[in-house]
């Protein structure tokens, strides 16, 4: 049974979508998130985390918002933001910008305290290119984050394999009450994600991306 670290079930009734029935289940614990300026480590060390206290494989879930006008802000502090400034506070300080455009970025580990086999970098360069403007390079494969690991020095760390959606838009006055965190406030194609049902997000949005890869290569290994 996969385990979906999350404290917050916005993400797992999105993400739930993704995987078969009784496949996975929520576990709600709150892995130390590392300070780094990219969701990657973030992901892979909270994976890690999460797999010693489970044991059991874990699929950790690390996204954030990155105002392109504020060079990348709040990015992988959005939660702390959200929860300091709150997003209507965030709204007005992009008001003030002329480049009020935006992107979501979520990265996914899995870590199953096992090894993985060679195989393409699942994640997709494409996007990450189209994502110049929303943030630094984020994603690697297994143990590539250059995170140390748990079992002492010199031991090598787990591996964890990285997964990573993106979704561009743009900041807007809050519309819209569905959805969780800043979606009243992220625009895509017109909509903003609130005004949007699970399934219309889902099928736009970073985490849908995201889980897209991650789905096809758990399926597949
Ligand atoms: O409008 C949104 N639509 C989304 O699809 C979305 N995904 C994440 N977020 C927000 O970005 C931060 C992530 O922080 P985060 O990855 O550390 O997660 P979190 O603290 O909520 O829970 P956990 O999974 O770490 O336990 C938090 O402020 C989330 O509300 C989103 N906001």
């Amino acid at each position: 049974m996969l385990r979906y670290v999350t404290t917050n079930p916005g993400k797992v009734r999105e993400a739930e979508r993704y995987l078969p029935d009784g496949s996975v289940e929520r576990l709600d614990f709150d892995y130390t998130e590392v300070q780094a300026d990219d969701l990657g480590p973030i992901a892979a060390q909270g994976a890690r985390e999460a797999y010693r206290h489970a044991d059991a494989p874990v699929l950790v879930d690390d996204a954030g918002l990155f105002v392109e006008g504020l060079d990348g802000f709040p990015g992988p502090y959005s939660s702390y933001v959200e929860e300091t400034l709150g997003i209507e506070r965030v709204h007005e300080v992009a008001s003030e910008l002329d480049d009020r455009r935006a992107a979501f970025r979520c990265t996914l580990g899995y870590c199953d305290g096992e090894g993985f086999a060679a195989s393409p970098d699942p994640v997709d360069q494409g996007d990450r290119d189209a994502a110049a403007a929303a943030g630094p390079d984020a994603a690697g494969e297994g143990g590539s984050d250059g995170e140390g690991g748990a079992a002492g020095a010199g031991a090598e760390p787990l591996p964890v394999k990285l997964f990573e959606g993106y979704v561009p838009g743009r900041i807007v006055a809050p519309r819209g009450d569905g959805g969780f965190g800043y979606d009243p406030i992220f625009e895509h194609d017109g909509e903003t994600f609130a005004e949007m049902d699970t399934d219309r997000k889902n099928a736009v949005s970073h985490r849908g991306r995201a889980l897209e890869k991650f789905a096809e290569w758990y399926a597949d290994r």
